[in-house]
Protein backbone atom coordinates (compact mmCIF):
# COMPACT_ATOMS: atom_id res chain seq x y z
CA UNK A 1 0.00 0.00 0.00
CA UNK A 2 1.32 3.43 -1.23
CA UNK A 3 -0.35 6.69 1.29
CA UNK A 4 0.16 10.26 0.57
CA UNK A 5 -0.50 12.56 3.21
CA UNK A 6 -0.75 16.54 2.25
CA UNK A 7 1.49 16.23 -1.00
CA UNK A 8 2.64 19.35 -2.58
CA UNK A 9 4.86 20.37 -5.08
CA UNK A 10 5.93 23.72 -6.05
CA UNK A 11 8.20 24.39 -9.27
CA UNK A 12 9.32 28.47 -8.22
CA UNK A 13 6.15 30.28 -7.46
CA UNK A 14 4.06 27.75 -9.31
CA UNK A 15 1.93 25.22 -6.91
CA UNK A 16 1.74 21.76 -9.38
CA UNK A 17 -0.18 19.41 -6.34
CA UNK A 18 -2.27 21.26 -4.00
CA UNK A 19 -2.29 19.37 -0.69
CA UNK A 20 -3.08 15.73 -2.06
CA UNK A 21 -3.99 13.28 0.08
CA UNK A 22 -4.83 9.31 -0.94
CA UNK A 23 -4.38 5.41 -0.33
CA UNK A 24 -3.60 3.44 -3.17
CA UNK A 25 -3.78 0.02 -1.88
CA UNK A 26 -1.70 -3.41 -2.77
CA UNK A 27 -3.83 -6.05 -5.01
CA UNK A 28 -5.72 -3.31 -6.90
CA UNK A 29 -5.20 -1.15 -10.12
CA UNK A 30 -5.07 2.24 -8.53
CA UNK A 31 -5.70 4.87 -11.53
CA UNK A 32 -4.68 8.79 -11.64
CA UNK A 33 -6.92 10.76 -13.85
CA UNK A 34 -6.91 14.20 -15.16
CA UNK A 35 -7.23 16.86 -18.23
CA UNK A 36 -3.38 17.28 -19.44
CA UNK A 37 -1.29 20.01 -17.31
CA UNK A 38 -3.08 18.68 -14.47
CA UNK A 39 -0.05 17.39 -12.31
CA UNK A 40 -0.89 13.26 -13.03
CA UNK A 41 2.96 12.52 -14.23
CA UNK A 42 4.42 15.10 -11.57
CA UNK A 43 2.80 13.25 -8.91
CA UNK A 44 4.23 10.04 -10.19
CA UNK A 45 7.66 11.87 -10.15
CA UNK A 46 6.97 12.92 -6.66
CA UNK A 47 5.84 9.09 -5.79
CA UNK A 48 9.22 7.39 -6.83
CA UNK A 49 11.64 9.78 -6.35
CA UNK A 50 12.21 11.61 -9.25
CA UNK A 51 10.53 14.76 -7.86
CA UNK A 52 11.07 16.00 -4.35
CA UNK A 53 7.69 17.03 -2.62
CA UNK A 54 7.50 20.66 -1.07
CA UNK A 55 5.34 19.26 1.01
CA UNK A 56 3.77 16.43 2.85
CA UNK A 57 4.76 12.68 3.23
CA UNK A 58 4.68 9.66 1.14
CA UNK A 59 4.43 6.06 2.81
CA UNK A 60 5.19 3.39 1.60
CA UNK A 61 4.08 0.07 3.38
CA UNK A 62 4.08 2.91 6.21
CA UNK A 63 8.07 3.52 5.19
CA UNK A 64 8.21 7.33 4.94
CA UNK A 65 10.33 7.65 1.51
CA UNK A 66 10.46 11.78 2.09
CA UNK A 67 12.34 10.98 4.98
CA UNK A 68 14.87 8.45 3.74
CA UNK A 69 18.41 8.66 2.84
CA UNK A 70 20.05 7.72 -0.47
CA UNK A 71 20.88 4.59 0.43
CA UNK A 72 17.33 3.47 1.94
CA UNK A 73 15.77 5.44 -1.15
CA UNK A 74 17.96 2.78 -3.47
CA UNK A 75 16.88 0.04 -1.53
CA UNK A 76 13.27 0.80 -1.90
CA UNK A 77 13.49 1.70 -5.65
CA UNK A 78 14.16 -1.93 -6.50
CA UNK A 79 10.90 -2.89 -4.48
CA UNK A 80 9.51 -0.20 -7.77
CA UNK A 81 8.82 -1.70 -11.23
CA UNK A 82 8.10 1.02 -13.98
CA UNK A 83 6.30 1.33 -17.28
CA UNK A 84 6.96 4.29 -19.21
CA UNK A 85 4.75 6.30 -21.92
CA UNK A 86 7.04 5.16 -24.73
CA UNK A 87 7.95 0.84 -23.92
CA UNK A 88 11.25 2.96 -23.68
CA UNK A 89 13.08 -0.57 -24.35
CA UNK A 90 16.45 -0.63 -25.70
CA UNK A 91 16.33 -1.07 -29.21
CA UNK A 92 20.05 -2.85 -29.61
CA UNK A 93 19.34 -5.63 -27.30
CA UNK A 94 17.22 -8.43 -28.02
CA UNK A 95 14.05 -9.01 -26.14
CA UNK A 96 15.36 -11.46 -23.00
CA UNK A 97 18.07 -8.72 -22.91
CA UNK A 98 15.65 -6.52 -22.39
CA UNK A 99 13.81 -8.40 -19.82
CA UNK A 100 17.03 -9.46 -18.52
CA UNK A 101 18.43 -5.96 -17.73
CA UNK A 102 17.39 -5.63 -14.21
CA UNK A 103 18.10 -9.00 -13.23
CA UNK A 104 21.49 -8.25 -14.40
CA UNK A 105 21.67 -4.96 -13.05
CA UNK A 106 20.02 -5.33 -9.60
CA UNK A 107 20.20 -9.34 -8.51
CA UNK A 108 22.14 -11.67 -7.41
CA UNK A 109 21.20 -14.42 -9.53
CA UNK A 110 22.95 -17.03 -11.78
CA UNK A 111 23.41 -16.34 -15.49
CA UNK A 112 21.28 -19.38 -15.62
CA UNK A 113 18.94 -18.27 -13.41
CA UNK A 114 18.61 -14.85 -14.91
CA UNK A 115 17.47 -16.34 -18.36
CA UNK A 116 14.87 -18.67 -16.58
CA UNK A 117 13.28 -15.40 -14.60
CA UNK A 118 13.09 -13.68 -17.64
CA UNK A 119 11.17 -16.11 -19.63
CA UNK A 120 8.67 -16.69 -17.29
CA UNK A 121 8.38 -13.08 -17.31
CA UNK A 122 7.70 -13.60 -20.98
CA UNK A 123 5.71 -16.03 -21.05
CA UNK A 124 3.56 -14.57 -18.28
CA UNK A 125 3.02 -11.58 -20.81
CA UNK A 126 2.02 -14.23 -23.68
CA UNK A 127 5.46 -13.69 -25.69
CA UNK A 128 7.00 -17.02 -25.20
CA UNK A 129 9.57 -17.46 -27.70
CA UNK A 130 10.64 -14.17 -29.14
CA UNK A 131 14.04 -14.02 -27.66
CA UNK A 132 15.62 -13.21 -29.67
CA UNK A 133 13.89 -10.74 -31.67
CA UNK A 134 14.42 -6.70 -31.50
CA UNK A 135 12.32 -4.09 -30.15
CA UNK A 136 11.97 -2.84 -33.82
CA UNK A 137 10.39 -6.21 -34.99
CA UNK A 138 7.74 -6.26 -32.94
CA UNK A 139 4.05 -4.27 -32.65
CA UNK A 140 3.51 -1.77 -30.20
CA UNK A 141 1.10 -3.76 -28.21
CA UNK A 142 4.40 -6.84 -28.40
CA UNK A 143 6.46 -4.14 -26.97
CA UNK A 144 4.25 -2.78 -24.12
CA UNK A 145 4.34 -6.31 -23.43
CA UNK A 146 7.76 -6.44 -23.04
CA UNK A 147 8.01 -3.34 -21.06
CA UNK A 148 5.52 -5.30 -18.92
CA UNK A 149 7.78 -8.74 -18.47
CA UNK A 150 10.49 -6.26 -17.74
CA UNK A 151 8.51 -4.33 -15.08
CA UNK A 152 7.85 -7.16 -13.20
CA UNK A 153 11.22 -9.39 -13.68
CA UNK A 154 12.08 -7.99 -10.14
CA UNK A 155 9.18 -8.93 -8.60
CA UNK A 156 8.03 -5.33 -7.78
CA UNK A 157 6.04 -4.92 -4.55
CA UNK A 158 5.04 -1.49 -6.64
CA UNK A 159 4.11 -0.75 -10.12
CA UNK A 160 4.07 2.54 -11.76
CA UNK A 161 2.72 2.41 -15.44
CA UNK A 162 2.59 6.34 -16.92
CA UNK A 163 0.28 6.32 -19.59
CA UNK A 164 0.29 2.61 -20.47
CA UNK A 165 -1.93 2.80 -23.69
CA UNK A 166 -0.29 5.58 -25.52
CA UNK A 167 -0.11 5.19 -28.83
CA UNK A 168 -2.45 1.55 -28.79
CA UNK A 169 -6.02 0.80 -30.53
CA UNK A 170 -8.23 0.40 -27.95
CA UNK A 171 -8.31 -3.52 -28.77
CA UNK A 172 -5.12 -4.06 -27.84
CA UNK A 173 -5.14 -1.63 -25.06
CA UNK A 174 -7.75 -3.65 -23.47
CA UNK A 175 -5.18 -6.61 -23.80
CA UNK A 176 -2.69 -4.55 -21.82
CA UNK A 177 -4.78 -3.44 -19.39
CA UNK A 178 -5.71 -6.64 -18.66
CA UNK A 179 -2.86 -8.00 -18.40
CA UNK A 180 -1.83 -5.43 -15.55
CA UNK A 181 -4.79 -5.71 -13.80
CA UNK A 182 -4.31 -9.39 -13.44
CA UNK A 183 -0.93 -9.56 -12.82
CA UNK A 184 -1.52 -6.70 -9.92
CA UNK A 185 -3.92 -9.03 -8.88
CA UNK A 186 -2.10 -12.21 -9.29
CA UNK A 187 1.31 -10.85 -7.04
CA UNK A 188 -1.09 -8.60 -4.70
CA UNK A 189 1.17 -5.64 -6.27
CA UNK A 190 0.10 -1.54 -5.86
CA UNK A 191 -0.22 -0.70 -9.24
CA UNK A 192 -0.46 2.92 -10.26
CA UNK A 193 -1.67 3.90 -13.74
CA UNK A 194 -1.17 7.25 -14.79
CA UNK A 195 -4.39 7.33 -17.68
CA UNK A 196 -6.05 9.20 -20.20
CA UNK A 197 -8.32 6.33 -21.29
CA UNK A 198 -11.57 6.24 -20.59
CA UNK A 199 -11.96 2.23 -21.32
CA UNK A 200 -8.78 1.69 -18.65
CA UNK A 201 -11.25 4.22 -15.97
CA UNK A 202 -14.22 1.96 -16.91
CA UNK A 203 -12.70 -1.41 -17.19
CA UNK A 204 -9.97 -1.53 -14.36
CA UNK A 205 -10.99 1.51 -12.59
CA UNK A 206 -10.67 -0.27 -9.52
CA UNK A 207 -9.83 2.62 -7.44
CA UNK A 208 -9.65 6.24 -9.29
CA UNK A 209 -8.11 9.53 -8.13
CA UNK A 210 -9.31 12.85 -10.81
CA UNK A 211 -6.95 15.60 -10.18
CA UNK A 212 -8.12 18.92 -11.48
CA UNK A 213 -5.59 21.77 -11.86
CA UNK A 214 -3.02 20.31 -9.05
CA UNK A 215 -5.68 19.15 -6.48
CA UNK A 216 -7.64 15.71 -5.67
CA UNK A 217 -11.12 17.14 -6.75
CA UNK A 218 -12.81 12.92 -6.84
CA UNK A 219 -12.23 9.66 -5.92
CA UNK A 220 -14.02 6.55 -6.75
CA UNK A 221 -14.30 2.87 -8.38
CA UNK A 222 -15.36 3.01 -11.71
CA UNK A 223 -18.60 1.89 -11.33
CA UNK A 224 -19.63 5.65 -9.54
CA UNK A 225 -18.03 7.66 -12.25
CA UNK A 226 -21.30 6.69 -14.16
CA UNK A 227 -23.90 8.19 -11.27
CA UNK A 228 -21.42 10.86 -9.77
CA UNK A 229 -22.87 14.51 -9.54
CA UNK A 230 -19.03 16.09 -10.06
CA UNK A 231 -19.71 18.40 -13.07
CA UNK A 232 -15.67 18.23 -14.00
CA UNK A 233 -15.15 14.88 -13.36
CA UNK A 234 -18.40 14.33 -15.66
CA UNK A 235 -17.38 16.95 -18.51
CA UNK A 236 -13.96 15.33 -18.22
CA UNK A 237 -14.72 11.38 -18.71
CA UNK A 238 -18.01 12.20 -20.68
CA UNK A 239 -16.23 14.84 -23.30
CA UNK A 240 -17.71 13.97 -26.49
CA UNK A 241 -21.29 14.52 -27.52
CA UNK A 242 -21.73 10.79 -28.22
CA UNK A 243 -20.44 10.22 -24.80
CA UNK A 244 -22.88 12.24 -23.28
CA UNK A 245 -25.62 10.73 -25.05
CA UNK A 246 -24.66 7.62 -23.50
CA UNK A 247 -24.47 8.70 -20.00
CA UNK A 248 -27.80 10.26 -20.47
CA UNK A 249 -29.75 6.85 -22.12
CA UNK A 250 -27.95 5.09 -19.36
CA UNK A 251 -29.23 6.81 -16.27
CA UNK A 252 -32.75 7.46 -18.08
CA UNK A 253 -32.30 3.55 -17.62
CA UNK A 254 -30.91 3.49 -13.82
CA UNK A 255 -28.24 1.47 -15.68
CA UNK A 256 -25.21 3.28 -13.84
CA UNK A 257 -23.82 0.38 -11.99
CA UNK A 258 -23.18 -1.67 -15.47
CA UNK A 259 -22.46 0.73 -17.82
CA UNK A 260 -18.99 0.16 -19.69
CA UNK A 261 -17.54 1.82 -22.78
N1 LIG B 1 10.18 20.54 -14.03
C1 LIG B 1 9.15 21.37 -14.12
N2 LIG B 1 9.32 22.70 -13.93
C2 LIG B 1 8.26 23.55 -13.98
N3 LIG B 1 7.00 23.18 -14.23
C3 LIG B 1 6.78 21.87 -14.45
C4 LIG B 1 7.83 20.92 -14.39
N4 LIG B 1 7.30 19.68 -14.62
C5 LIG B 1 5.98 19.88 -14.81
N5 LIG B 1 5.66 21.18 -14.71
C6 LIG B 1 4.33 21.77 -14.85
O1 LIG B 1 3.45 21.06 -14.00
C7 LIG B 1 2.14 21.03 -14.59
C8 LIG B 1 1.64 19.61 -14.56
O2 LIG B 1 2.41 18.83 -15.48
P1 LIG B 1 2.23 17.26 -15.64
O3 LIG B 1 3.25 16.81 -16.62
O4 LIG B 1 2.22 16.60 -14.33
O5 LIG B 1 0.78 17.17 -16.28
P2 LIG B 1 -0.03 15.86 -16.71
O6 LIG B 1 -1.31 15.91 -15.97
O7 LIG B 1 0.81 14.66 -16.54
O8 LIG B 1 -0.29 16.16 -18.23
P3 LIG B 1 -0.31 15.15 -19.51
O9 LIG B 1 -1.55 14.34 -19.35
O10 LIG B 1 -0.36 16.08 -20.67
O11 LIG B 1 0.97 14.32 -19.48
C9 LIG B 1 2.27 21.61 -15.99
O12 LIG B 1 1.81 22.94 -15.96
C10 LIG B 1 3.76 21.58 -16.25
O13 LIG B 1 4.15 22.63 -17.10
Amino acid sequence: MIEIKNLCKSFGDKEVLKDISAVFESGKTNLIIGQSGSGKTVLIKNLVGLLEPTGGEVLYDGRNFVAMDKKEKASLRREMGMIFQSAALFDSMTVLENVMFPLDMFSSMTLRERIHRARTCLDRVNLTGTDHKFPGELSGGMQKRVAIARAISLNPKYLFCDEPNSGLDPKTSLVIDQLLHSITHEFGITTIINTHDMNSVMGIGENIIFIYEGHKEWEGVSAQVMGSDNKRLTDFIFASDLLKKMRKAALEKGKTESFTL
